[in-house]
């Protein structure tokens, strides 16, 4: 659905994306995860014919972004992070505008909006003016609009920036359920790390224009980070002793604490506890710590994606 080879786009002497080879099968859904300026937007605006490229070539739904635009354009729907329908409007004619738009008949155009309408949970607003709807209505009637001509292809750059969480969420499982519905292959830049986490089977991690990372979130963690588990002791004898039980986990200790890098901690710390008990010097407390797509960035880039640092998921286990 999308390849590129060596995408770059200079603006002056800024390399915003810088070399970018990049596949995207039919029916994926992908996140483009990376901080302010690393080149997201830059590249969207490249494969959605925006913008040309400096280098490179970008093929879209089989057609050439530069030589072919207006076929590229025909099959790709693209919600920018300024869109907004206009303000006097009512939703629902805005949606018909954009379907004529679009080359669809009247009829055609009012069926499509209305199928929109009630799939992106819009039903109850459609009729007011856009003026009057909410932040994450606005937002819904935006993909509404991108989503009018049926495209195949999705781009969706920061959808759900500015939403309270609430919002967020709701705009995401609507996402989600779109694509259940018409396995529409999607792109979307983000910066919310969960967001990426919770609804990419594949995140590309960007910086600098560049592409640092390319896999399924969890392979991502697993890859770059894994899991600890964090043994407490009453005693620091009996963390010493400890160590000796767990030397096959290679175990790091500081005090009364244990440390053990791994895989898979939640599955592998009831057996670790057991061990413990069957030695005699059983563990006062445990905590696992999972990594997040942050640690990943951390991992890879020596800075985070998240201003004040990496937060960590902690899963307290009662021992
Ligand atoms: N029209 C332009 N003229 C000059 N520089 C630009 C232009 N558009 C983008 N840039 C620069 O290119 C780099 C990449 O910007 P881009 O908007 O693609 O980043 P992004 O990852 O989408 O960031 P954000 O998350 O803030 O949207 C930045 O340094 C930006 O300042």
């Amino acid at each position: 659905m999308i390849e590129t080879q060596g995408l770059t786009k200079h603006f002056k002497d800024v390399r915003a994306v810088d070399g970018i080879d990049l596949t995207v099968a039919p029916g994926e859904l992908v996140a483009l995860l990376g901080p302010n300026g690393a080149g997201k937007s830059t590249t969207l605006r490249m494969l959605t014919t925006l913008i040309p490229p400096t280098s490179g070539t970008a093929r879209v739904a089989g057609f050439d972004v530069v030589r072919h635009q207006r076929q590229v354009r025909l099959r790709i729907g693209y919600i920018g992070q300024g869109n907004g329908a206009g303000h006097s409007q009512r939703g629902r004619d805005e949606l018909i505008s954009q379907g004529r738009a679009y080359g669809l008949g009247v009829k055609d155009a009012r069926a499509r909006a209305a199928t929109l309408i009630d799939s992106l949970g819009l039903a109850e607003v459609a009729d007011r003016r856009v003026s009057s709807l909410s932040g994450g209505q606005r937002r819904r009637l935006d993909i509404a609009m991108g989503l009018i001509h049926a495209p195949d292809l999705l781009f969706l750059d920061e959808p759900s920036t500015g939403l309270d969480p609430q919002n967020r969420a709701n705009l995401q499982e609507h996402i989600l359920d779109l694509r259940a519905e018409h396995e529409t292959t999607i792109v979307l830049t983000t910066h919310y790390l969960d967001e990426a986490d919770s609804m990419a089977e594949r995140v590309i991690v960007i910086d600098h224009g560049r592409i640092i990372a390319d896999d399924s979130p969890a392979r991502l963690k697993a890859e770059h980070v894994g899991d600890r588990i964090i043994l407490g002791f009453d005693a620091e004898t009996e963390a010493a002793r400890a160590t000796t039980t767990l030397a096959a986990y290679d175990p790091a200790r500081e005090g009364a604490r244990l440390t053990i890098a791994t895989q898979g901690a939640p599955r592998q710390l009831p057996g670790l506890l057991d061990d413990l008990r069957a030695a005699g010097h059983p563990a006062a407390e445990a905590e696992v710590i999972r990594p997040t797509l942050d640690d990943v960035f951390l991992k890879l880039t020596g800075r985070s994606l998240r201003e004040g640092g990496a937060a960590e998921t902690r899963e307290l286990v009662e021992v």
